[in-house]
């Protein structure tokens, strides 16, 4: 099926977000839709999947008119698409998310639902992608990235002509994120229609063959893959060249000095609960600490634990040398632990508080006893300049922001406590690649001004430019430790992970 979409455009109140957006996706062709945070690219999958109706411009579907009134609507015509949030209901089974809409399919003749037949149907789609989980799992307990699986999954399940994948593989580990890049190309090879928004060229590179860029809400060009060089689809998002590596160079070692700084932390022979068995190690300021590992392995319960968030089961930690065992995230917060999770929607931000609010959330500036809101409103514009947030001003609701700029929210958050230790579950999720350059650089300017960094990330090339030192997590356990990550290549480090 051919979808084409002619001069797109979609206001939200002052924002123009697609501002003559047209794109055409083909049978058996990869479409990457490439730009910056806010460029304009979720807004236009979601009008290609009935998600936002167009304030004007034309969709055609195989030559017919095309104007879907839901995403029901436009599944119903082929047309799937997998969200950039994660939207699954974490009160149903793994099985009953991905066939959600299509309960019914499964339901027998008294009304009653035959698990068995939709647990076998679902545990087929999640092999198809690579995913190992169990279709009876609850999903409250699951990970982001096994959550996203479940969404690529549900987007299957509607045996589409045409899917459309926005930033599918940011939730994902190495391992799926090949298995995706895989499926991806095995649904080209079947004549499948697919689109897909990702801000990590090295996955255009691999499986699109052509894309489309958007800047500013809007259309630059669409260009084949194969006949555009990556720093020319850079020049063209971001409107400047880009340096040869986005990562900051390691400070140069001083002679003279201690190899390492003082220890911020140190963790000894901590499990927590099973996802975590006996693990030790410290972190100095100034030094950025990586942690490799596959969904699970232990990075995050580890995170947990360093801030309040989970009881340690065994062990010990201090903090600047003082014995340190939080026991609420506040309580951690205080003592200068900012940390960055995963999932920033529920646990980064509130959606419905301000830009400002959440900004200085952790730390509100007050006189006397008063929150001080002019304080906080020079904090805010800021941490805005600082981090490069795309908002209409500080008091701006978060709803109206793009992701990536969600996430430099949550950035801005962490920097506004003046840390001593950042933790960083993959900081750069959803980022384009221009700020993530100014996110590098502001980690590493922290670092210099002694604040220890750990630094958990599922991109391994974000893991070896940034860190200096690296442990690699297996089930729970350091598998491997790295002295000097300058050293190291991404297999080195995916050994020791599977
Ligand atoms: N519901 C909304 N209300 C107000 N503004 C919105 C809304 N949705 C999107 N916008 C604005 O429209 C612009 C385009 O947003 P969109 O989410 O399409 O960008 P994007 O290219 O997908 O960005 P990212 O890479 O950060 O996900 C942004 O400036 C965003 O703030």
């Amino acid at each position: 099926m051919t979808l084409t979409a002619s001069n797109l455009r979609k206001t939200y109140g002052q924002t123009r977000a697609v501002d003559g957006v047209s794109v055409v996706l083909r049978p058996g062709i990869v479409h990457a839709i490439v730009g910056e945070n806010g460029a304009g690219k979720s807004t236009t999958l979601r009008m290609l999947a009935g998600a936002e109706r167009p304030d004007s411009g034309e969709m055609t579907l195989d030559d017919a008119r095309y104007a879907p009134p839901s995403v029901i609507g436009a599944a119903a015509l082929g047309v799937s698409l997998v969200y950039q949030e994660i939207t699954i209901n974490r009160s149903l089974s793994v099985a009953e998310n991905i066939f959600i809409d299509r309960l019914r399919q499964f339901t027998g003749r008294l009304g009653l639902i035959d698990r068995r037949r939709m647990e076998g149907a679902a545990q087929t789609i999640l092999e198809r992608i690579g995913a190992q989980i169990s279709v009876s799992a609850e999903t409250g307990r699951l990970n982001l990235g096994e959550l996203k699986c479940i969404e690529i999954a549900r987007a299957l399940s509607t045996d589409p002509k045409i899917l459309l994948l926005d930033e599918s593989t940011a939730y994902l580990d190495h391992r799926e994120v090949q298995a995706v890049l895989r499926v991806i190309s095995e649904l080209k090879g079947q004549g499948m229609t697919v689109a897909f928004v990702s801000h990590h060229l090295d996955e255009v590179i691999a499986v699109a063959d052509e894309l489309t860029i958007l800047k500013d809400g809007q259309f630059v060009g669409t260009y084949r893959t194969a006949e555009i060089e990556p720093h020319e689809i850079h020049r063209r998002m971001v409107g400047r060249e880009l340096a040869k590596s986005i990562y900051p160079p390691r400070p140069a070692k001083d002679p003279g000095k201690a190899a390492r700084g003082s220890v911020v932390l140190e963790v000894s022979d901590v499990a927590v609960g099973r996802e975590l068995s006996n693990v030790s190690l410290d972190v100095c300021g100034g030094e950025i600490l990586g942690l490799a590992g596959l969904k699970g392995a232990g990075a995050e319960a580890l995170f947990a634990a360093i801030c309040g968030d989970l009881p340690m089961r065994q062990g010990s930690m201090t903090l600047a040398g003082e014995p340190y065992a939080p026991s609420t995230p506040t309580f951690a917060w205080r003592q200068g632990v900012a940390h960055l999770p995963g999932d920033r929607n529920n646990e980064g931000l509130i959606a419905e508080f301000s830009v400002l609010d959440n900004l200085v959330m952790a730390h509100p500036p007050h006189h006397g006893p008063l929150f001080d809101r002019a304080a906080a409103i020079a904090i805010a514009r800021d941490l805005i300049a600082q981090v490069g947030i795309k908002t209409q001003g500080v008091d701006a609701s978060c709803r109206s922001l793009s992701g990536g700029n969600l996430q430099k929210v949550v950035i801005g958050k962490c920097l506004a406590v003046g840390p001593r230790l950042l933790l960083l579950n993959n900081p750069t999720r959803g980022v384009d690649v221009g700020a993530r350059a100014e996110i590098y650089r502001i980690i590493r300017q922290k670092a210099a001004q002694g604040v220890a960094v750990i630094l958990s990330s599922e991109d391994m090339s974000e893991l070896i430019g940034m860190s200096d030192r690296l442990l690699v997590l297996r089930q729970g356990y350091v598998t491997h430790r790295i002295e000097n990550a300058a050293d190291v290549t991404e297999h080195d480090i995916i050994g020791h992970m599977a």
